[in-house]
């Protein structure tokens, strides 16, 4: 029952890190030197104040301190040798990733030295495949594979890396053992499961919250079994009123557990400071834990070009139409906001399905029109993603919920048919454009506002540093 051992996924610089035990922290960053201006210091103490670890200017040496050296020259191979199985690496180059992210190579080294870790980077910036390359490095060392499970509330981006570079190398592989993943859904069939678990113990469990909480709870996982732990998007989960109890409680008792890893990712932790001062506290990860931060001064990718215009409520359909229209986007992800219960009450259709009807009987490309939904099985997800990736241009519709994590590189332009509720959304919806870590080319993200709205996406633009420029039709 169970497995022996697992890792759990619930997401060029000079690294050296003086941050021994108990003892005050610095952790130095040199980033490249058109960063440099924008960088701040910070010195702090683990245990008299919430803790930050940031980048300071020069390194400092710190003989007793473990240095994580990232050159900014080496590959992924170079930083992953010797810690990741040559057959993953292999497929790793297979499916094109060569160069590492920013974020890849800054974490990296950290993550293979087995420290708890927080990811903390813009959306689309590699962290899924950086926690992934930990999560496999570990196979080796262990006799099954381990697990690794996906706590995320969203786990669809991770989930779809881990099973590419799962996938046979076109190579002849000597050492390739086989690795298998598993996806936990939320109600899913715990008898098929189980069965699976005890025949097969997976490689990685990708899965939910609630789904990881009841494996545990009905011993089909043993939390001891688990290697290493991935929270993405743990900032979600932290604001989610019936979450918090679970994942504190599973945080706490996992951190119980030896040799264990714990990893959180996001794009967004508000209050960092606290909440890397609440995981030493708490005891959600070790008290060494790291926070790397990369780009602390860009929360959005700098090649988002970001417009609004301004129409009144009556005439947002029309202005969508217009705009699909002048813009002829590739691909493009139109967001609504989640249907609210006095409309329900009312009994109106979701605002879902009366722009997917607007945009059927008025688009005239040749896009397919498909609505994203939340409550979808998550092969069947995981399928028409996968069709959607390998080409056909799209005109996706999606709430919040069900876009969170969504990982289409070919996304070209985002409109916020509503304006998001607050910055913080305003950031993963444009993060849905603008994956392609070392493209050049230009995304487009336009919010489709009232006159009364100018404000408030005003402060968007001041919480998260961008600049949208008035696009009038
Ligand atoms: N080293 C790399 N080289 C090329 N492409 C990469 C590399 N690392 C990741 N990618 C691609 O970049 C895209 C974004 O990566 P990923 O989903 O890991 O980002 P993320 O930081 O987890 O984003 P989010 O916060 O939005 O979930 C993916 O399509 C992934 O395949």
């Amino acid at each position: 029952m169970g497995c022996s051992s697992t890792e759990i996924l619930l997401q060029g610089l000079s690294w050296r890190i003086p941050f021994s035990d108990n003892k005050p922290t610095t952790l130095t960053f040199t980033p490249p030197s058109n960063q440099r201006s924008s960088i701040q210091t910070f010195n702090t103490s683990l245990h008299s104040h919430p803790t930050s670890i940031s980048p300071i200017l020069s390194s400092s040496s710190n003989q007793e301190s473990p240095n994580f050296v990232a050159d900014q020259r080496l590959t992924l191979r170079d930083i992953c040798q010797g810690h990741v199985p040559d057959h993953i690496l292999r497929r790793v180059e297979e499916v094109g990733y060569f160069t590492p992210t920013e974020i890849q190579r800054q974490a990296l080294p950290v993550l293979f030295s087995g420290r708890d870790c927080i990811l903390h980077a813009q959306t689309g910036s590699g962290k899924t495949l950086a926690y992934l390359l930990l999560i496999y490095s570990s196979n080796k060392h262990t006799k099954i594979s381990g697990t690794s499970i996906d706590c995320g509330t969203n786990s669809r981006a991770g989930h779809a890396i881990a099973r590419m570079l799962a996938a046979k190398s076109d190579q002849p592989l000597l050492d390739n053992k086989p690795c298998t993943i598993m996806a936990l859904l939320d109600g899913g069939t715990l008898k098929r499961q189980k069965s699976w678990l005890k025949a097969e113990p997976p490689t990685i469990i990708v899965g939910t919250l609630g789904s990881l909480c009841q494996m545990l709870e009905k011993h089909m996982i043993k939390l001891e079994s688990m290697r290493v732990l991935v929270v993405d998007e743990v900032d979600f989960m932290f604001n989610s009123s019936n979450q918090v109890s679970s994942l504190r409680k599973l945080l706490i008792s996992y951190s119980s557990i030896n040799n264990r890893q714990t990893v959180f990712a996001s794009a967004s932790i508000p209050q960092h400071r606290r909440f890397l001062y609440d995981c030493i506290q708490q005891k959600w990860t070790k008290a060494d834990v790291v926070h790397i931060h990369a780009n602390p001064v860009q929360p959005m990718p700098a090649r988002l070009q970001h417009r609004f215009l301004v129409c009144s409520r009556s005439e947002r359909h029309s202005a969508l139409s217009s705009l699909l229209q002048s813009d002829a986007p590739q691909s493009a992800i139109i967001f609504v906001n989640e249907q609210s219960e006095k409309s329900k009450k009312a009994g109106n259709a979701p605002s879902t399905d009366v722009v997917i009807d607007v945009l059927k009987n008025s688009h005239e490309g040749s896009h397919e029109i498909l609505l994203l939904e939340e409550k979808i099985n998550f092969n069947s997800r995981a399928a028409s993603f996968s069709e959607l990736r390998q080409g056909g241009s799209y005109l996706l519709v999606a709430t919040d919920i069900a876009g969170r994590g969504v990982d289409l590189p070919d996304t070209t332009h985002i409109y916020n048919f509503d304006l998001p509720k607050d910055a913080v959304h305003y950031l993963h919806r444009a993060g849905r454009t603008g994956r392609k870590p070392f493209s050049e080319s230009k995304c487009v993200v336009t919010s489709i506002i009232t006159s009364e709205e100018r404000f408030v996406l005003q402060k968007y633009e001041n919480e998260l540093m961008f600049v949208c420029d008035e696009l009038l039709l």
